[in-house]
Order: structure tokens, then C-alpha cells, then sequence
């Protein structure tokens, strides 16, 4: 398999996946030029200078995920990958303590005016009057965004003795000491702050949070530290509340578009500035660049990774004991779409016992991949199988109890389709003995495996020695049988597991026994 750098990462990660896979560094590439490069590669990884457009996923013809060396993904295009099935993974945890310091480094340097001094002082000049700054101790700091970093800055600005109040409506107080943070609405912290950080990822939701009507609100001396991303501060306000007096000074580390080219922001003697340095430390760069390679390597090797971005991730305690129920859930998907027809509206996943308490949006996914698979010319995979069903208009839902009724965890795909609804149910046991054991209101034990001939019948004496004998004289071997039914010779059911493949002929001979209503073949 083959892996794709597009941006420059720390060797530290391209080491550990030489070890296994065939490694391309090609940084600068246009647009154009991943276009055609992509359709050779397994996998991409980038840090915030690629583009990964819609264009360059859709020309993707094995690609199976895309790894951010960094925490944003803003510039890689998610709703295209997880449409085409393609995970994105993220390093979130690596440069959280580089994008603190920094914007601790951004608060200071902003309150103490020291790049213009340092300037200045090359200039040659010595001037010690125009750099008047202030302090900082018992001023309010105001952080949008109390995520991983936003509570770094949070514990440094602490020892500086500053107030910290924070928006965050993800957050709710009992998570954070009031007498370190105090949770407040957006207005009041845009009203009473003396500087102001952001911290929150660029989304359709925070786009311009800080606008003309946020900046209007705000305290006259304020000062401003955007070290997440360009595109939350609306920069024609910012720079129009520095010329009008109510922004003091603002620090960005970065901007709309990058790089800022004729940005009139830095024009501004106000304004401190860097080059989206937040996450540039030795020490980050080498830990996202591990972080990023090892989940791209789980991705390749179809293991549960660490920050899936367009996925549910699961712990790998959990995933012990949820993946023999993800591949029971994709078996009950492809089960159901061979024994019955019909066009599917809605799916309702129902989860019985523990597993109820999981993770289950995976096993829903599970379920759809299986289902939609068999139906679809398209790929569904765990990534796209959610979105590929809402957009056939196929309503999707979970119903969940802790009930144990026959088994200690059950699972029922039950499909709702113009032809009438019908169900499957399965359950593991012990570590992972898959067994299907509902069809429809039969109970049954069968196990999901090899070929599997599904017979329809009124159940009576003769029965199965007809099956039997016709699949004898065909020279297929039978490995299990089973029969549910509701009552002695009443409507039944029979799973027939075969050890060869049964063709159009013979079963044909099978379904013109008098009594059967219907058979099926089904393939795992
Ligand atoms: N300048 C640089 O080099 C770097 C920039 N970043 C940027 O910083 C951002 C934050 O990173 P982390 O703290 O690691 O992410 P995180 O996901 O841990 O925290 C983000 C926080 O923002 C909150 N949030 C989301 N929408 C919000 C809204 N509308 N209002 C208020 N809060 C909201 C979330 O609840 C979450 O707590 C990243 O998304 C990235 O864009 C990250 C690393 C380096
Ligand atoms: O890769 C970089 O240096 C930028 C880091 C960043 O912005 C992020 O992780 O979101």
C-alpha cells in the first residue's frame, strides 16, 4: 500500500510507516497535481497547507483515509470523504500545549507591545516611551472555547493572576472549578473582558462569531488573541474596531486566507502577528506526526483507530467487546438484504441488554453497510454507511432497553419496506460465537456462515427428507439444519447450511415441493 505526504511532517512519523508501507513526500503540489497523484495512493496525509478538495477526494480511487497531523481539519473537505467512505483521522492531543504557550507568548507580547519594540530597537532607535504596555494580573481573560487548549491557556493565564470567565455551550460548569473558570453567556464575556481568546474550530457555527455587532458590545481597550483560526473574527470589523479605538490591540497567529497576502490588519501597529506558528515546536510536530501516523497505520490494517473524524471512535476495551457484535451487525444487514425484497424506507436497529449501553451508532452503521452493500453499486463502508442510507431517504432508528429477555445481548434489524416489514436477530456468545436467532417471530440458531438455504414451509411429516433428498442427489453436502416454527405443522422456517453452492436449478427442484412458499439462497 502506498502513502502520500503532501505537507512537511517530522521524519519521526514518515519513519514508522516506512517500516510497513511505500512512503511519497510531495509537498507544493497544485490542486491539478494531487488530482492525478491521489489515484495511486492508499493514503494521505497533511498538515494545514494542503487543500483537500472535493475534486481531489472524488478523483481518489483507492484511498481509504486521510490523516491531519494537526487537530483543525477545516482544510480538508469531511463531507466529501465520509460520502465517498473515506475516514479522516486527526492528532488532536499533540500540539495542545505548543498552541497554549503560544498564545500565552501572544497575550504578552500584545500586553507588552514586544515584537514593535524589538523592531524599533533594531531599527537603531531607543525608544522607551512609545511602549507603554500593561499588566495583565486581575484583568478579566474571556476564552471562547474551553476545549483542550482553551484550558491550557486557562491554567497559565491562572498563575498570572488574571480573571478567566468562558464561553464554551459544549461545557457545563461542573466540569471546570468556578474558582478557576467561571462558565458565562457569549454577551457577557464579550462585554466584560479585558482580552479575549478564541479557541474553537472554524464552522459553518463559528464563522464570524466576532463580527461588527460582537465588537460594538465589547469594552473599549480590549484586546484580541486569535490563535485557532482565521475566518471565526471577521477581519473588515476587527480592523474597523482597531481604527475606531474599541480593539487595543489584537495578536493573530491566523487569518482568512493564509498566506495573508495584502492583508490590511498588518498594516496596523496594533496588531502582532505570526504565521500560524501555534503548533510549531519541536516537540508537537514530532508528537502529531506519530499520532497521525499510527492511526493512519490502524486505518490501513482495518483496526478501530484513535481520532477518527468522521467516525465514531471506540476505545480499545470497548472495541474487545463491541467488534464479534460489528460483525454479527453487518451479517444481519446482508442476511436480511438476501431473504428479502422490497424497497427499504426505514431501518430500526433495536439493542437489547448491555450492548445497549455501547457505542451502537457503529452497529447501526454495521447493519447498513451490510444491508446496502448487497443492494448498492457503490462502496458502503462503516464511514459513508449512515450518510449513503439518509440519502436513499431511508429513515434510520435506535431503539434501545437493558432488558434480557432469551439472551444476554440481542440485536434485531428490523426493515420497513413498500413490501411489508421483517426482521433478523442475533446475539454472541462467549467471546465470539455469532449466532442468528430470530427471523421474523421464529426462533432459530443458526450460524452466520458459508451458504445458507432459507425455506419458507408449512411444517409437516416428509418435509425435510424431500429437502434433503434433492440436495443428495445434487451431491451437496448438508452441514447444519434447523427448523422454527410457531406451533407442530404450522408455518415454519428451515435454514439449511450447505458446504457447496446450490445453483438456479436445484433450487427451483427445492421450491416446487408442495408446502414451501419460499427459498432462499443467502451467501456470508
Ligand atoms: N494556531 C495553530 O497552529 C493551532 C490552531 N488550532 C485550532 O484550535 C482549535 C481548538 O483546538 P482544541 O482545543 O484542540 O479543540 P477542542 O475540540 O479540544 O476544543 C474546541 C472547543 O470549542 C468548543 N466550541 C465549539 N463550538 C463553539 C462555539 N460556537 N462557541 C464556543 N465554543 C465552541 C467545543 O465545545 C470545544 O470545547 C482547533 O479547532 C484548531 O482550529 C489547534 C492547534 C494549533
Ligand atoms: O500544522 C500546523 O502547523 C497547524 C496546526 C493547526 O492549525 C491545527 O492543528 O489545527
Amino acid at each position: 500500500m502506498r502513502i502520500l505526504i503532501s505537507d512537511r511532517i517530522s521524519d519521526k512519523g514518515i519513519k514508522i510507516l516506512e517500516k510497513e508501507f511505500q512512503v511519497d513526500v510531495k509537498t507544493g503540489l497544485t490542486e491539478e497535481e494531487l488530482i492525478n497523484e491521489i489515484k495511486h495512493y492508499d493514503a494521505l496525509i497533511v498538515r494545514s497547507s494542503t487543500k483537500v478538495t472535493k475534486k481531489i477526494i472524488d478523483s481518489a480511487q483507492k484511498l481509504k483515509v486521510i490523516g491531519r497531523a494537526g487537530v483543525g481539519v477545516d482544510n480538508i473537505d469531511v463531507s466529501a470523504a465520509t460520502q465517498k467512505g473515506i475516514l479522516v483521522v486527526n492528532a488532536p492531543e499533540g500540539n495542545t500545549i505548543a498552541a497554549a504557550e503560544h498564545t500565552l507568548a501572544m497575550l504578552l507580547s500584545l500586553s507588552r507591545k514586544i515584537p514593535q519594540a524589538s523592531a524599533s530597537l533594531k531599527a537603531g532607535n531607543w525608544d522607551r516611551k512609545g511602549f507603554m504596555g500593561v499588566e495583565v494580573k486581575g484583568k478579566i481573560l474571556g476564552i471562547i472555547g474551553l476545549g483542550r487548549i482553551g484550558k491550557e491557556v486557562a491554567k497559565r493565564a491562572k498563575s498570572f493572576q488574571m480573571n478567566i470567565i468562558a464561553y464554551d455551550p459544549y461545557i457545563s460548569q461542573e466540569n471546570v472549578f468556578k474558582e478557576d473558570i467561571e462558565l458565562v453567556e457569549f454577551e457577557t464575556l464579550i462585554s466584560k473582558s479585558d482580552f479575549i481568546t478564541l479557541h474553537i474550530p472554524l464552522t459553518p457555527d463559528t464563522k464570524y462569531i466576532l463580527g461588527e455587532k460582537e465588537f460594538k458590545m465589547m469594552k473599549k481597550g480590549v484586546r484580541i488573541i486569535n490563535c485557532a483560526r482565521g475566518g471565526i473574527i471577521d477581519e473588515n470589523a476587527l480592523y474597523n474596531a482597531i481604527l475606531d479605538g474599541t480593539v487595543a490591540g489584537a495578536a493573530l497567529d491566523v487569518f482568512e486566507t493564509e498566506p495573508p497576502v495584502g492583508n490590511r490588519l498588518l498594516e496596523l501597529d496594533q496588531v502582532v502577528a505570526t504565521p500560524h506558528l501555534g503548533a510549531s515546536t519541536e516537540e508537537a510536530q514530532i508528537n502529531v506526526s506519530i499520532d497521525v501516523a499510527e492511526d493512519v497505520i490502524r486505518a490501513l490494517r482495518n483496526e478501530t483507530v484513535k481520532n477518527a473524524v468522521n467516525m465514531v471512535t471506540v476505545k480499545p476495551e470497548e472495541w474487545n467487546f463491541l467488534s464479534p457484535y460489528v460483525m454479527l451487525s453487518e451479517k444481519l444487514g446482508r442476511f436480511y438484504s438476501q431473504f428479502r425484497n422490497g424497497r427499504v424506507h426505514k431501518v430500526e436497529m433495536i439493542f437489547k441488554g448491555k450492548i445497549a449501553d455501547t457505542k451502537t451508532s457503529i452497529l447501526t452503521s454495521a447493519a447498513l453497510k451490510g444491508l446496502l452493500n448487497v443492494i448498492l453499486q457503490e462502496p458502503v463502508n462503516l464511514v459513508n454507511a449512515q450518510v449513503v442510507a439518509k440519502e436513499r431517504n431511508i429513515k434510520i432508528i435506535e431503539t434501545k432497553s437493558s432488558d434480557v429477555e432469551d439472551y444476554g445481548n440481542l440485536l434485531i434489524l428490523k426493515v420497513y419496506t413498500d413490501k411489508g416489514e421483517g426482521e433478523v436477530g442475533g446475539t454472541v456468545f462467549g467471546n465470539n460465537d455469532q449466532r442468528i436467532v430470530q427471523i421474523d417471530e421464529y426462533k432459530i440458531d443458526l450460524i452466520p456462515e458459508g451458504n445458507i438455504i432459507l425455506i419458507s414451509h408449512t411444517d409437516k411429516p416428509g418435509m425435510i427428507g424431500k429437502v434433503g433428498s434433492i440436495l443428495g442427489n445434487n451431491d451437496i453436502n448438508i452441514a447444519t439444519m434447523q427448523v422454527g416454527r410457531k406451533k407442530p405443522r404450522g408455518e415454519a422456517v428451515m435454514a439449511l447450511t450447505v458446504d457447496e453452492y446450490v445453483n438456479e436449478k436445484i433450487l427451483r427442484e427445492i421450491a416446487e415441493i408442495e408446502g414451501i412458499e419460499d427459498l432462499k439462497f443467502v451467501v456470508f
